[in-house]
């Protein structure tokens, strides 16, 4: 592909972004997919320039407002950045939007006059407001400001950048210097992460599809964060699990893993097609200690049940997604998926109907993906003022059980950032049932109190 011709491939990349109500790198896969002819070279070229315009979404936009175009269609978001971050002159953009065969169409009026204003300065200004400047979208600064507070700034530079590539190696098949060997000779090259005593962190972005440890199940693609809410679970080999919301099952693999292939694992999620597409993922692992299980909602008769029936339940639960903002460029411009009026009584109420399912002595781990206090500690601590029989567990007490050395705990809770653990964002709570014989522990739910029932547990 000419220079010219990738630039078009980029704009109509990013007009089926714009246009297909699907995360972006969903929409560049299904883009490829049907491109076949697109060699690898150009396939990264063009993927690399759309996220890069991606992540600087807002910045672009307050230059194009600010150059008094229209609108921020892909053409002019192609443009600014060619003018702001490659620093390219006018001339050299006049060449490449020719209209010649596989190029851009020639640039209109408008389109010329916000080449002339846009020429020779930079992406960052300093009239730009900060919110700009971080690329943090309305909707999140009153939240994020309140959960980072004099950290926001930092915090919200760090999810600009690209995340790394981490992997969790499977201690059924290999050890982090086994993996790292096997790897090498692949010519890709890992070294251990800091936190999670399972991950490998990857010099650089190699494809791994084609690579003989992946494809044999040494080794698992899953951020260092991910990994450790995992460890977190801290469940043993033989135990009863439940992971509540497995999606494309990333933390049950690797829960089903530090148990040895022993015990049992059910994953659960509302949405069976991920389920059924995890199941791949945990063939190739060589696990066969899982079992799925679609559920109907969050109040699935299932779940009563199999009441106190687990020593250990996950609730990766369905959220803001704000820890994943690296992975995840357009996630913040674009509200895919339920708002965080929605989110929050969500997570509450499979939050509740979760912990129904911890025997006493048992762990619910509520785990997200998110920075935002009110989807974090904010829920744990609702639940815990109506759910009097159970208690936090500090994550540092988890740790020492599990030797894992010194955790990234802040508090009694996992508060993963990206700016100081390198990871996405993350939070995990590791809530304990009491143990101890009581009046709710005799078989009778807060959220189900029967005086028939309540009569058998004080006679008991
Ligand atoms: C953060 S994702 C889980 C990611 C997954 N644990 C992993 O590590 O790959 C949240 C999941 O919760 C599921 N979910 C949404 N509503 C749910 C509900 N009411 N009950 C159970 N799962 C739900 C979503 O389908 C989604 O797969």
């Amino acid at each position: 592909m000419t220079p010219a011709a990738r630039l078009q491939a980029v704009i109509d990349l990013l007009t089926e972004i714009d246009e297909t109500p699907r995360p972006a790198d969903a929409v560049m896969s299904a883009y490829f997919r049907n491109r076949r002819y697109i060699g690898s070279k150009d396939r990264t070229a063009v993927a690399q320039t759309a996220y890069a315009i991606l992540r600087r979404h807002a910045r672009l936009g307050w230059w194009i407002e600010r150059g008094g175009y229209e609108r921020p269609t892909p053409r002019a978001r192609v443009l600014a950045f060619l003018l702001l971050e490659e620093r390219r002159n006018a001339g050299v953009v006049l060449e490449m939007f020719s209209g010649g065969k596989f190029a851009p169409a020639r640039l209109t009026d408008g389109e010329l006059e916000l080449v002339q204003a846009l020429e020779s300065h930079t992406l960052d200004h300093p009239e730009m407001p900060e919110t700009v400047r971080v690329e943090c979208p309305d909707w999140a600064e009153r939240p994020m400001r309140a959960s980072l507070g004099d950290r926001f700034a930092v915090e919200m530079e760090k999810l600009l950048e690209a995340a790394p590539l981490d992997l969790r190696i499977n201690p059924l098949k290999a050890n982090r210097q086994s993996a790292i060997k096997a790897l090498s000779k692949a010519q890709i090259f890992a070294e251990e992460t800091q936190w999670s005593p399972l991950g490998l962190r990857v010099k650089g972005r190699p494809p791994l599809g084609g690579v003989d440890a992946f494809k044999d199940g040494l080794v698992e693609i899953q951020d260092e964060g991910s990994q450790l809410v995992a460890l977190a679970v801290a469940p043993k080999p033989g135990q009863q699990v439940v992971d509540f919301c497995a999606g494309a099952g990333g933390k049950t693999l690797a829960v089903a893993a530090l148990m040895k292939n022993k015990g049992r694992v059910v994953a659960c999620d509302v949405l069976a097609g991920r389920l059924k597409r995890a199941a791949e993922r945990f063939r190739r692992a060589g696990l066969h200690n899982i079992e799925p299980h679609p559920l109907t909602s969050e109040r699935d008769p299932w779940v009563k049940r199999h009441k106190r029936k687990f020593d250990r339940v996950l609730v990766d639960a369905p959220c803001s997604g704000t820890g994943t903002w690296r992975r995840n460029p357009d996630a913040r411009w674009r509200q895919l998926g339920p708002g965080l009026e929605q989110l929050l009584p969500l997570q509450a109420n499979i939050l509740d109907s979760a912990a129904r399912l911890v025997k006493p002595g048992g762990r619910l781990v509520y785990a997200t993906c998110s920075m935002l206090h009110d989807e974090n500690e904010a829920q744990v601590e609702a639940f815990l003022q109506t759910h009097t029989d159970f208690i936090v567990k500090p994550v540092a007490d988890v740790w020492a059980e599990e030797e894992a050395g010194a955790p990234p705990a802040e508090g009694p809770y996992l508060r993963l950032t990206p700016a100081r653990h390198d990871t996405d964002g993350f939070f995990a709570a590791v809530l304990e049932r009491r143990a101890e014989e009581s009046l709710s522990e005799a078989g009778v739910e807060q959220d189900e109190v029967d005086p028939v029932e309540l009569g058998k547990a004080i006679d008991a």
